[in-house]
């Protein structure tokens, strides 16, 4: 009575259990209970592998982040008169396994070697032997000094091997060693001990092997469960009488344990555009994601995009609906392009670039479908003289991607003879950004081509210009851009455009549009 008071009155855990070592006898398990098996588990490990932990999470529910673990290590042990002094102690002890009420009194020891045990070990019921499986020195000590130590000790008792800190098996290290007391060694990622060697360990042994994390509260349960079957099923081999046993399993297999799913990927949208090098219009400089090739007089390549040309000349919409529908209409019966197609349109090219005005003369005057053809028949091109005078033919030709430099197969359209390329780029930047620089010398052209192209917008910017009116084209051009986020956003539900930078808009909300 006096004894338990004293063990009430002092808060230091340490005390209690220094005092406990000196002076618990057999009379102080309480055995209050009929047909409560009492059972003393004694936890054994290396230095901070992490038994008091390990008991705290199942004797008092102690969860703790693994910030909070990390910060506080000292060596301690917790005081099994823990279960004297606090109720809710106690009442956790009290279990049933395969039937069995229980009382699980679990005693916490020092990891040092040279400390002495024997007190601990005294009629233990089950030792729960602990490593980390960051620390393969912890594995190695379980088989040169823990378990011949036991077995000096309790040679009867059942021996159960427990990996500890699983969780750091999926850790960001290099965050847990920042996050740990600056003299603590740091944990090492070739250090990690993967389960097998755990388990290689176990069955040397001929013991039960599970692994846990006070941290992703994983396999403490499993651990004690588990421990406490070994004890039952050791008791009844020696007290035969008890019926209530019978029914207690064998340790039972521990489940796998799940990793944590990675967080999710932060993903942050570039803010629309703001300086000139940022806006579509770069990419006319820096031509990612071609896929049309305007090609003037017969010499000079423009890559472009079809998204942007479609989207704000109905021209170009029409031109290239018309040719995805051509070519989907062929293809079916003529089935996918072959390589070796696409090479004999790569060389069709190659002889239009060459040509000069006599060989424009001679393909204009080509077969009345439009279809241009070569020798042996093959397709080389559409004529387009239907479509009014600023296309001359369109064809797929397999051409180096001016960024990758790797062939794939682009749109190839030859414009007017009339567009030069000064004043055509003025109105290809118009077509990207919606915006045309009064100080463009070459007004008249830029107003041809916009006429060619029937991008009326673009005639009347030239005309407020020539008016000294310049004043009214921003609204022409806020109007420019309501204008095309609509037909963006329709082509995008319909998928009237497949490229790549329609795929990239997509997922850019986009952004290279302006779409608000
Ligand atoms: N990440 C992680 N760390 C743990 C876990 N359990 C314990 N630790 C860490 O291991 C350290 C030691 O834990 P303790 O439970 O005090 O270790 P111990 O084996 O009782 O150590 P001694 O008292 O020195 O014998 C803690 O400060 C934590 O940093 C776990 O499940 N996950």
């Amino acid at each position: 009575m006096e004894r338990r008071s004293a063990a009430r009155s002092s808060t230091n855990p340490m005390h209690h259990f220094l005092m406990l070592r000196s002076q618990q006898t057999d009379s102080d398990m309480d055995y209050e209970r009929p047909n409560v098996e009492t059972i003393k588990c004694v936890v054994v490990g290396d230095n901070a592998v992490g038994k008091t932990r390990l008991i705290c999470a199942r004797a008092c529910n102690a969860t703790l982040t693994q910030y909070q673990l990390l910060a506080t290590h000292v060596p301690t042990v917790w005081a099994i008169d823990q279960y004297r002094v606090c109720q809710e102690v106690l009442e956790r002890s009290r279990d049933v396994v395969d039937e069995v009420s229980v009382s699980l009194r679990l005693w916490d020891t020092f990891g040092d070697h040279h400390k002495d045990r024997r007190f601990a070990y005294g009629r233990s019921d089950v030792v729960v032997l602990c490593f980390s499986i960051a620390n393969p020195n912890s594995l190695y000590h379980v088989k040169t000094m823990w378990y011949p130590e036991i077995k000096h000790f309790c040679p009867r008792a059942p021996v159960i091997l427990v990996g500890c800190q699983l969780d750091l098996r999926y850790a960001d290290l290099e965050a847990v060693n920042r996050a740990r007391r600056p003299l603590a060694r740091p944990i090492k990622s070739n250090e990690i001990l993967p389960p097998e060697r755990g388990r290689e360990v176990a069955k040397e042994l001929g013991v039960p092997y599970y692994e846990t994390s006070v941290v992703a509260q994983f396999g403490v349960k499993d651990v004690f469960d588990n421990a406490i079957r070994a004890a039952l099923i050791s008791r009844r081999h020696l007290q035969f009488w008890k019926s209530h046993l019978r029914n207690v399993q064998r340790p039972l297999l521990q489940a796998p344990f799940l990793p944590p799913k990675p967080p999710p990927p932060i993903i942050t949208v570039p803010p629309p555009p703001t300086t000139t090098e940022e806006h579509p219009v770069g990419l006319l400089e820096d031509p990612h994601c071609a896929d049309v090739i305007l090609v003037l007089q017969e010499r000079q390549k423009i890559f472009a995009h079809k998204i942007y040309l479609a989207t704000s000349s109905s021209k170009f919409y029409d031109l290239f609906i018309m040719d995805a529908h051509k070519e989907d209409a062929e293809r079916p019966a003529r089935g996918p392009l072959s390589g070796r197609e696409l090479l004999m349109r790569a060389a069709s090219f190659d002889v239009c670039e060459l040509s000069d005005d006599g060989d424009r003369a001679n393909l204009r005057a080509c077969t009345s479908d439009g279809t241009l053809k070569d020798s042996e028949g093959a397709r080389r091109g559409r004529l387009l003289s239907s479509c009014g005078r600023a296309f001359v033919s369109i064809q797929e030709e397999l051409v180096d991607d001016p960024v990758t430099y790797s062939p794939r197969p682009m749109t190839v359209v030859h414009m007017d003879q009339s567009m030069q390329l000064g004043p055509f780029r003025a109105v290809l930047r118009y077509l990207y950004t919606g915006q045309l620089d009064e100080n463009e010398k070459e007004l008249m052209h830029i107003a041809h081509i916009a006429e060619l192209l029937e991008v009326f917008d673009l005639r009347m910017m030239v005309a407020n210009i020539l008016n000294n009116e310049a004043f009214m084209n921003q609204e022409i051009t806020k109007a420019f851009h309501v204008r095309r986020t609509n037909r963006v956003k329709e082509c995008l539900a319909k998928g009237t455009f497949s490229g790549e930078l329609t795929s990239f808009i997509r997922n850019c909300s986009g952004v290279l549009l302006d779409i608000e």
